[in-house]
């Protein structure tokens, strides 16, 4: 068994999270994802991979509804999280993405101490009912994100004062502190260096213990290192979507072929 297939979760605990029929996405006239079917899985990494332009961070931004503040936007098509369709009327979005957070390439904690950016989150949503509640959550928040032992003695500095990587691993403490459901992290490590790259993949692997990860990613390694499932993009399609060590090792379509073998992208 290579170390790829021990990552995988037994098939029968795995069950579906998100569920993505015919989605299509448009910019003003032109539509940059044609018409998108996937079952993203709960507890379980899931990276997206493909030449740059393929729509990669368009279709990840639909799945929080983030597509909804960009104006010339306009997405059709089905997005079920637990069976229920997220671009209803009646869905708030700022309820939406405390359930299905977001880590974005460069880290951008807000102007507030490190306190703050991880109590945003429960405060806005009414998560906890005092302040030892949301210290306890800042506290857990922090460790789960691996940053604890780093910012306890300075939690009311500026989280911008913080290096890179602290940064980033701030945002995800952000993300966490909201106990989403969904996580999406749009090349997380992009900006950062090999040390601080490490120390965010090894907290993937811990998330995925208690969500789903999708993770948008230009480096073919962390995606293998990463992820249990891949769907490769192209052009505004997902031309294939399977566990991870058969897309890297065997996959059925040429485009991914040449993708992974570095014939272009
Ligand atoms: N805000 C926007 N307005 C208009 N067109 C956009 C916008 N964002 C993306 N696009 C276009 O949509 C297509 C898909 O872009 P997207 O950023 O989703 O691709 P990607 O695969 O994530 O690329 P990369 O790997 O370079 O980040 C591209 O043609 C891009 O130019």
């Amino acid at each position: 068994m290579t170390d790829l297939e021990a990552t995988q979760p037994a098939p029968d605990t795995v069950q579906t999270k998100i569920q993505a029929r015919d989605v299509r996405v448009f910019y003003g006239p032109t539509e940059a994802i044609k018409g998108v079917d996937v079952d993203i899985l709960d507890k379980t990494v899931t990276a997206f991979i493909g030449p740059s332009g393929c729509g990669k961070s368009t279709f990840l931004r639909c799945l929080n509804r983030m597509n909804d503040t960009i104006e010339s936007a306009r997405v059709t098509g089905e997005i079920l999280l637990d069976g229920g369709d997220i671009y209803d009327r009646r869905v708030d979005p700022v309820q939406l993405r405390a359930r299905v957070g977001m880590v974005f390439q460069k880290p951008n904690p807000f102007p507030k101490s490190i306190y703050d950016n991880v109590a945003y989150g429960p405060r806005i949503h009414g998560l906890v009912a005092n302040r030892a509640e949301l210290d306890s959550v800042v506290e857990q928040s922090l460790r789960r994100a691996a940053l604890w032992t780093e910012v306890k003695d300075r939690l009311d500095e500026p989280g911008t004062g913080l290096s890179g990587g602290q940064q980033q691993r701030l945002c995800i403490a952000r993300a966490v502190a909201t106990a989403p459901e969904v996580l999406l992290m749009d090349e997380p490590c992009s900006a950062l260096d090999p040390i601080a790259t490490a120390q965010v993949e090894e907290l993937i692997d811990e998330l995925k213990q208690s969500f789903s990860v999708v993770i948008v990613t230009h480096s073919m390694q962390q995606a293998a290192r990463v992820s249990q499932k891949t769907a490769f993009f192209h052009l505004g399609h997902i031309v294939e979507y399977d566990d991870t060590p058969k897309i890297f090792t065997n996959p059925v379509d040429q485009r991914t072929q040449d993708y992974i073998t570095g014939r272009f992208g």
